[in-house]
């Protein structure tokens, strides 16, 4: 396989020319959407979803274009959307192919995975393309998605079989951020966690995928809350790049993400939602100018932090 792989060798390309690993998470907050948009769109469509869906959009949009100078990988996270119903889900796709538009890379945070023949049908609308008839079309075409692995192998297998097909990649829920994390995923299966033997799998199977630059794009999410388990894991998952959560309002910080990445400032993507979206909330400036010093900022650390490691 080594050399076939082209998504992960492209974005791995991209982040040493941009010197960027970061992403920015669009998880759209109603309460939280700057007043001066949803006023605009209160008044043209009232207290409706479609007024919220049409916020979202114009939010995102002026999010994506302010740090774009600094960020080429966006996540949006499903839930932000769904709950705004079938309006809500149609600014999650056209999210999705605003970022294509302007030429970044989209991770669907969608964490999906059931028995194998549903997990199926959710890879074919993520990652692949559904068939009517003579006809293949693209439901939400995004390049990444991350999985949850808690239903067994054969739960990712359609996953990872769209991946091969179409160039697409997973995030494989590994360690997560959050606080109660541990509960399940570090109980011990014999001598190993579970989170470690989760570790083994993407190994086995991003080692049957790795690109020319070294990686692969079977990847892991493993939370900057945890960076003990972020450095031991590391070094079970050499070929594997990490989707980073957790920096910025759930307390993570450049010095502990450093260990997530190799020794050429690769193998790992650092995300922020919250600490870019709603910046101008602390520095009560315009949105876009304070996503875009808080996206600089961030970036700036991590590689600061990077060089001063390599010394
Ligand atoms: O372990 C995980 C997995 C996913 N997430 C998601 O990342 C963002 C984090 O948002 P912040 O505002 O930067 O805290 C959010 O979409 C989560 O669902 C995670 O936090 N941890």
């Amino acid at each position: 396989m080594r050399g076939e792989n082209m998504l992960i060798d492209h974005l791995n390309a991209r982040i040493i020319k941009e010197k960027s690993p970061i992403v920015v998470g669009l998880d759209p907050r109603w309460d939280l959407i700057p007043e001066a948009i949803k006023h605009e769109n209160l008044k043209a469509y009232g207290e409706t979803f479609k007024a919220v869906a049409e916020s979202i959009l114009h939010f995102n949009k002026g999010i994506i274009d302010a740090v774009m100078e600094s960020a080429f990988v966006f996540k949006p996270q499903i839930a932000f959307y769904e709950q705004y119903g079938i309006e809500g889900i149609e600014a999650y796709y056209k999210t999705c192919q605003y970022v294509k538009e302007v030429g970044g890379i989209v991770i669907g945070d969608i964490k999906r995975g059931d028995i194998g023949s549903t997990s199926e049908a959710y890879a074919i609308a993520h990652l692949g393309e559904t068939t009517i008839g003579n006809r293949s079309l693209k439901a939400f075409d995004s390049d990444f998605v991350t999985i949850n692995p808690y239903l067994g192998s054969d739960c990712i297998a359609p996953f990872l079989n769209q991946c091969q097909t179409h160039d697409k990649g997973v995030f494989v829920l590994v360690k997560t951020s959050n606080p109660s994390s541990g509960e399940l995923q570090d109980l011990f299966v014999g001598n190993t966690r579970i989170y470690e033997r989760i570790a083994d799998w993407v190994h086995g199977w991003s080692i049957k995928t790795t690109g020319n630059s070294g990686y692969s794009s079977v990847g892991a999410v493993v939370g900057a809350t945890y960076p003990e388990e972020l450095k031991r894991l590391r070094e079970k998952m050499p070929n594997s790049i990490f989707l980073v959560p957790g920096y910025g309002a759930q307390g993570g910080g450049a010095k502990d993400v450093v260990e997530a990445f190799d020794s050429n400032g690769l193998g790992a993507l650092i995300n922020n939602s919250r600490g870019i979206l709603y910046a101008y909330r602390k520095t009560g400036e315009n949105y876009q100018i304070a996503a875009k010093k808080a996206a600089n900022e961030m970036k700036a650390s991590i590689v600061l932090e990077l060089e001063r490691v390599a010394k």
